[in-house]
């Protein structure tokens, strides 16, 4: 009974102490708060939460949300995980463009406004990225992703001007050739012909293409998809990486490795390789197997285009792509090359690296741009227009990275693609930190000090969506007076704001060095000021692989729409035999019923690293002048 009571009294003392504790920070941070001028709101969550509120999140707000007047209360919204993407537009509406998070763990920071993010993305040694959130990339060690300071500058000389003109003129070739073989897959599914197909969901064919691309353009290894004859890789052919024959101690090819390791790359974050070694659960085991195995991939493949190079093979041979400069770099030592060098550990972290911030970022877009196409077939209808007038009759190998690229990127097709990043920004939240002294920061006339230690979320969706920044009309889609919530890519064709901003939207700030001109994107499309559009960010820190990303999706959108249609799959409402006797009224109405759920379904996406539909909508391509509903929308 005695030590009962002990236990019960230290028991009771430690809550104590930790509850002191807790109220001591929160106070601290609230007068942190307090002084920098910023409106400011305090929650028990951390704006930016870590694991046991991630993973316990839907238990508590799923509850509570099913209390109806629940939903009009600010609290559970800021204490929203998914808040960034859910509730970005109430968040800035209640809070104002810029506001804190106030909790015992952190002081977060949301940003909205443009004047703001600009001095946030361009004071680089002032508003710092935190790479400890990073660490989930950070698998085959530090990247120019993950890394800051000097040391992320060594990363970024070496591998950002490796995305050269060259590699883009690449990256167009490839992104062609892979579009018509993603069609080509299409077309050999159970009951498709090359004429009609039903895809149940292009997610997984946009993903295999944008590391197909990847795979040849940056890598130069060419892949194959799913039924095609391996023969067809004549020299290109590299045991294990392209090819089912494995070699040396592998097990599993390079594609089988990379997938398990995207999908549980979560487990490497939270445990380190020598505890998973012990775990007795397969998923682990094969994790790890698929962990060990990517990295003698990357390994070989470095050893490869090293005796590229020294066999002297040019990018004209298709192997002087982004990886071989990393590659040279590493040959080269840090006292005989002023810090540009790489070592052969980090020519593999960068090589992983690009092959993750660029596989599922570009796929995801080029996805979601053909859902929406499906979606607004008036839309479409114009896309095609528009590809036709620049294309002309013209066969895919006839099509020019010099001077087609451009107009097609200056026209819909561009369009098409802009509207998708601003509505669906991949990353939707570009993290900053404050690590030094607290940091002014001026806006709409006024300055603030950020405190120091604060965690800083430029919200890509709060500004690609404010109406103080985007031309817009009322909505037709619900009953807002602007239309920034809805996927409309005519918003790119506004002169409303043109000239605002002379300069294109994110070159500025790059390193030297950095290849920035391949083609020209201030003349035709609204360019919006600086601070507005983030899909890549901006400043040093941008994305080196804009301009690879913008070349493949407007690649991809050509070859597709120059032959074919894309309708969504109405069939669990009506069968064809049903449409085909219906007039324009009733298919109209059963289109509606397809269009509410895809859009209801793309607004359920989520962000867990990448934003990402879950779920799939079926649709359906047919060759043009096939269609059944798209002259319900067209005259
Ligand atoms: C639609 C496609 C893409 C989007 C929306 C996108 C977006 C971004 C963003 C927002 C960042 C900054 C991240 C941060 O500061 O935390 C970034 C960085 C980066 N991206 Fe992309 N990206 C795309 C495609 C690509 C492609 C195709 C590649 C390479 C092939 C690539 C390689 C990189 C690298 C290496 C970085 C790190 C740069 C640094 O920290 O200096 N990205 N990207």
């Amino acid at each position: 009974m005695i030590v009962l009571g002990y236990f019960v009294v230290g028991l009771g003392g430690l809550v104590l102490f930790w509850l002191t504790n807790k109220l001591s920070a929160l106070n601290c941070n609230i007068s942190a708060a307090k002084s920098s001028g910023l409106p400011y709101r305090i929650s028990i969550i951390d704006g930016v939460p870590g694991y046991l509120w991630l993973a316990t999140h839907d238990i508590f707000l799923g509850t509570l949300h099913k209390f109806t007047p629940s939903r009009s209360w600010l609290w559970p919204k800021i204490a929203h995980v998914h808040r960034s993407w859910h509730y970005a537009q109430e968040m800035r509406e209640a809070l104002g463009e810029v506001y804190l998070i106030v909790s015992p763990g952190q002081i977060f920071m949301s940003c909205s406004n443009a004047e703001a993010n600009v001095q946030l993305t361009t004071r680089r040694r002032d508003f710092v990225k935190p790479v400890e959130l990073y660490a989930i990339v950070d698998v085959f060690g530090p990247s120019i992703l993950t890394t800051e300071g000097e040391e992320w500058r060594r990363h970024r000389k070496i591998v950002a001007p490796a995305f050269s003109e060259k590699s883009n003129s690449l990256v167009w070739k490839e992104s062609l050739r892979q579009g018509l073989e993603m069609i080509e897959a299409w077309s050999r599914l159970d009951g498709n012909t090359s004429g009609k197909m039903t895809v149940e969901d292009t997610a997984p064919y946009t993903a295999t293409m944008a590391l197909h691309v990847i795979s040849a353009a940056g890598f130069g290894v060419r892949h194959l998809w799913a039924g095609e004859d391996e023969e067809n890789l004549g020299s290109n052919s590299v045991p294990g990486f392209n090819t089912s024959k494995l070699i040396g101690s592998h097990t599993l090819t390079f594609k089988e490795s990379l997938k398990t390791l995207l999908h549980s790359i979560i487990w490497l974050a939270i445990f380190p390789t020598s505890l998973l070694q012990k775990s007795p659960f397969k998923l682990h085991k094969k994790l790890l197997r698929a962990f060990f195995e990517c990295h003698e991939y990357f390994s070989e493949l470095s050893e490869l285009k090293m005796k590229q190079i020294e066999q002297g093979e040019t990018t004209e041979g298709g192997t002087m792509d982004v990886m071989g400069p990393l590659v040279k770099a590493s040959q080269r030592s840090p006292e005989d090359s002023k810090g540009s060098y790489l070592t052969k550990q980090e020519v593999i972290s960068d090589s992983w690296i690009i092959l993750f911030a660029g596989h599922e970022t570009s796929a995801n877009i080029a996805h979601l741009s053909l859902l929406f196409l499906a979606i607004e077939l008036e839309k479409q209808a114009h896309l095609q227009r528009d590809i036709d007038s620049i294309l002309g009759s013209r066969p895919v190998d006839e099509w020019s990275y010099e001077i087609d690229l451009g107009r097609l990127y200056n026209g819909m097709v561009g369009a098409v693609m802009n509207e998708t990043l601003r509505l669906m920004p991949p990353i939707i939240d570009i993290p900053k930190i404050v690590r030094g002294a607290p940091q002014p920061l001026t806006f709409d006339g006024k300055t603030v000090s950020v405190p120091t230690s604060t965690m800083i979320h430029i919200s890509a969706v709060g500004v690609q969506r404010n109406p103080r920044y985007w031309p817009s009309s009322p909505s037709k889609l619900s009953n807002k007076t602007h239309d920034l919530d809805d996927w409309v890519p005519e918003h790119w064709f506004s002169s409303a704001k043109k000239g605002a901003e002379t300069t294109t939207t994110s070159d500025s700030g790059s390193e030297d060095g950095e290849n920035t001109t391949s083609f020209d994107t201030s003349d035709g499309l609204l360019v919006p000021p600086k601070g507005v559009f983030l899909p890549f960010a901006e400043g040093a820190r941008a994305c080196p692989g804009r301009r690879f990303a913008q070349v493949e999706i407007i690649a991809v959108l050509a070859v597709i729409f120059k032959t074919y249609s894309l309708e969504l799959d109405v069939r669990e409402w009506a069968s064809d035999a049903q449409i085909e006797k219906m007039n324009k009224d009733q298919r109209r109405e059963i289109y509606q019923k397809g269009m509410t759920k895809a859009r209801k379904l793309i607004a359920a996406s989520q962000s867990e690293i990448f934003l990402q539909m879950r779920g799939n909508y079926p649709v359906r391509f047919v060759k043009r002048g096939e269609e059944k509903f798209m002259s319900c929308y067209v005259e």
